[in-house]
């Protein structure tokens, strides 16, 4: 357990630290010699168990207190410290401000110098910081009067404070299996070089624990940094855990970077600062748009602006958008003590929501309630439901936000109801709207073209303007695919229930080519065929293009064509001939079909770019490809389980078993060559 000190300057937090625990934690000799604390100082006291309590003692002048919040930031337990003859000071007032803005557990009210005053005095004084306890709704687990200079009332402080370490430890046995979810986290706030031990950093554990041999990513440092030992609680440990105050000796330290100040150390990677967190503010005085603040986090300190997306409400809180000055690392839920832009006063506190902004309709109603709801959410289970509703989430990012372990990401995940898809999360109900939206446009697509086989999967990504990452997108298309509410015939998306129809001036065309083509042993040229037809060939492309489409005719090479029933009875002879003999030589096919050699080796490039065939290596003579993928009506059928659109050859739906890569019905340089010219 941490108890951190808070109070106005000079009104005893250092002595009242030196007569709990005969130390003093003035260690610089600035402050020794002015008497006064300006950084940080540390003191221990042992406990039970052999635990120890450690003190954190802030600077109460209002000029150190950027030190005071580094102290301060990460608190659970805090002594609010007045003397009682000068009662409420405006520190005092400002730290009570600042300690109200944390999640503290308990605040214990510690009246100093009561040597100094009457006993009236002391119940005056009582009276006064209880009332402002009260305004900032706070209420102390303890309120001491003692003198540091005599020693009264030392005693019962210190039974109280055992007190409230014992039960805190208890909570921590009970938290264990909590805290073993968590991932390490912890700001530096003291980095320094030990002769013969290299780098020290030390720090409050903000969450998780690490071992001595671990390793840790730190901001500012490439490579991750090894823990060769740990002080915790002031004494030599194997383990540091959350809650206590840490000192890590590094190894693997950059040469040209140091670590310091405002550094995080964390077990995961840490992701690129955020320089507009979304926040929800608490303030004690209004704030006005655009207003300039420094930004306190953790042990960082930045200028910032506040753009604000609401007015505050009677209690003082709106959300708004913080321009920082400098990116910060930050987490969901950080607080981000807010201080006015002159130094001397603060205002109020930020707590992080979302990290990243859109760049435009930030303040839409929906946009504003999705947030409010996100900061209602208690749990992380909960925030991220509300996120998977109005989003999908890359589940890599998600543990950073938490700072979850594995098991922690995954717990939250099922809590959470959403359902995962390769890398993304995403809410049931917007899985039903996307997968909705690209069947209704496929269905709209359908309508307006029903000479069209169907819609390349790109087109229909871009034609959808989904917000969902690629990867996601195409994982729901293939999931579309599967449930067979969509169909992937050839590279193209369709309906199931899709019958492509030629339009009228096509069908006529293909009346009267069709009984010519049934007479074309060799495939002909798409300029043969405009002269049978006495048509332009650049007419008679696009008709081409849907007779391919509907599986009549293929491609053999670029502009020639042959009937794809003819292209069957060839690969027929090829099959008949490799089941018989193993390998089929170019000469042999020649022979079997009987035309010139030139068209034969288009034939059988053809076959081998389609996955039938494979021509050996350096030689002529072919062997089947892979014999279950052999394609025919049958296999065809087997292997996509629905009928052809017409009852004609088509080639097997792809090698690569189903995904949408765009290689089959066409081999896929033709069909790129095709789709370029003509869609
Ligand atoms: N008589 C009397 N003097 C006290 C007592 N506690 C502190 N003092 C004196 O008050 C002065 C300030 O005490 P500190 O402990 O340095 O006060 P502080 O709050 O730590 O000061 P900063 O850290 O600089 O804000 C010193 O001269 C102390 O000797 C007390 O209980 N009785």
């Amino acid at each position: 357990m941490i108890l951190v000190t808070a109070g106005h300057v000079d009104h005893g937090k250092t002595s009242l630290i030196r007569a709990l625990t005969g130390q003093n934690t003035d260690r610089l000799p600035e402050e020794k010699r002015r008497g006064m604390t300006i950084d940080l100082g540390y003191a221990f006291m042992p406990f039970a168990d052999g635990q120890r309590l450690a003190f954190i003692d802030v600077p109460g002048h209002e000029k150190f207190i950027n030190n005071m919040l580094v102290g301060v930031s990460h608190a659970r337990h805090a002594l609010l410290v007045l003397a009682c003859d000068d009662g409420v000071m405006p520190q005092t007032r400002e730290h009570l401000q600042i300690l109200a803005m944390l999640p503290l557990k308990s605040l214990t009210l510690v009246l100093t110098k009561s040597d100094l005053v009457e006993r009236a005095r002391i119940d005056e004084v009582a009276a006064e910081s209880e009332a402002l306890l009260r305004e900032f709704a706070l209420k102390a687990s303890g309120v001491f009067s003692v003198s540091a200079s005599n020693g009264q009332g030392i005693d019962s402080l210190r039974e109280h404070i055992l007190a409230l370490a014992s039960s805190e430890l208890q909570l921590e046995k009970a938290c264990i299996v909590a805290d073993a979810q968590q991932a390490f986290r912890m700001t530096m706030d003291r980095a320094f070089s030990v002769k013969g031990a290299g780098w020290v950093v030390t720090g409050t554990v903000i969450s998780g624990s690490v071992k001595v041999g671990d390793s840790l990513f730190s901001s500012g440092q490439k490579d991750k940094l090894r823990i060769r030992g740990i002080h915790c609680q002031g004494q030599e440990s194997q383990t540091a855990l959350p809650g206590t105050r840490v000192a890590l000796n590094l190894s693997g330290v950059d040469n040209h970077r140091a670590p310091q100040r405002g550094d995080w150390l964390s077990s995961l990677p840490q992701p690129d600062a955020c320089g507009r967190p979304v926040v929800q503010i608490r303030a004690f005085e209004p704030v006005t748009h655009w207003q300039s603040v420094h930004c306190h986090h953790g042990a960082e300190h930045t200028l910032g602006r506040i753009s604000q997306l609401t007015e505050a409400d009677e209690r003082g809180y709106c959300l708004a958008e913080l321009v920082l000055d400098k990116p910060l690392i930050l987490c969901q839920d950080d607080p981000i003590v807010l201080r006015h832009a002159s130094g001397k006063h603060t205002l109020g506190a930020g707590r992080v929501l979302a990290l990243t902004v859109p760049n435009r309709k930030k303040r839409t109603d929906e946009r504003l309630a999705f947030l409010g709801r996100l900061a209602d959410a208690k749990t992380p289970a909960a925030a991220l439901a509300h996120l998977g509703r109005q989003q999908a989430l890359a589940v890599a990012d998600l543990a950073w936000r938490w700072q979850l372990t594995e098991a922690g990401l995954s717990r939250v995940i099922e809590e959470s109801g959403l359902s995962r898809h390769g890398g993304f999360l995403l809410a049931p109900e917007l899985l039903e709207a996307e997968q909705q939206h690209y069947l209704s446009l496929l269905e709209q697509y359908h309508q307006q073209h029903p000479d069209q086989l169907g819609l390349g999967r790109n087109r229909l990504l871009r034609m959808s303007h989904s917000k969902l990452p690629l990867p996601l997108a195409v994982l729901i298309l293939e999931r579309l695919c599967r449930d067979r509410r969509m169909v992937l015939r050839g590279a193209l998306l369709q309906l199931p229930q899709h019958r492509m129809t030629l339009d009228p001036q096509a069908e006529a065309c293909w009346q009267r080519l069709s009984p010519w083509l049934e007479q074309q042993d060799t495939p002909v040229w798409v300029t043969e065929m405009a002269e049978y037809l006495e048509l332009e060939p650049g007419e008679l492309r696009p008709l081409c293009f849907q007779l391919v489409q509907q599986g009549f005719i293929t491609a053999v090479v670029k502009d020639r064509y042959l009937l794809s029933s003819k292209l069957c009875h060839y690969a027929d002879l090829i099959r008949g001939h490799l089941d018989q003999k193993g390998q089929l030589e170019t000469a042999e096919f020649k022979t079997m079909i009987g035309l010139g050699r030139k068209v034969s080796i288009q034939l059988l490039e053809f076959f081998d770019r389609s996955g039938f065939t494979r021509r050996k290596y350096r030689s002529n003579s072919r062997e089947i490809r892979d014999a279950e993928l052999f394609w025919s009506h049958e296999g065809w059928r087997k292997n996509i389980g629905v009928e052809p659109t017409r009852d004609c050859w088509q080639p097997h739906p792809d090698l690569k078993s189903g995904r949408l890569t765009g290689d089959d019905v066409l081999p896929s340089k033709d069909r790129e060559i095709i789709e370029n010219e003509f869609s």
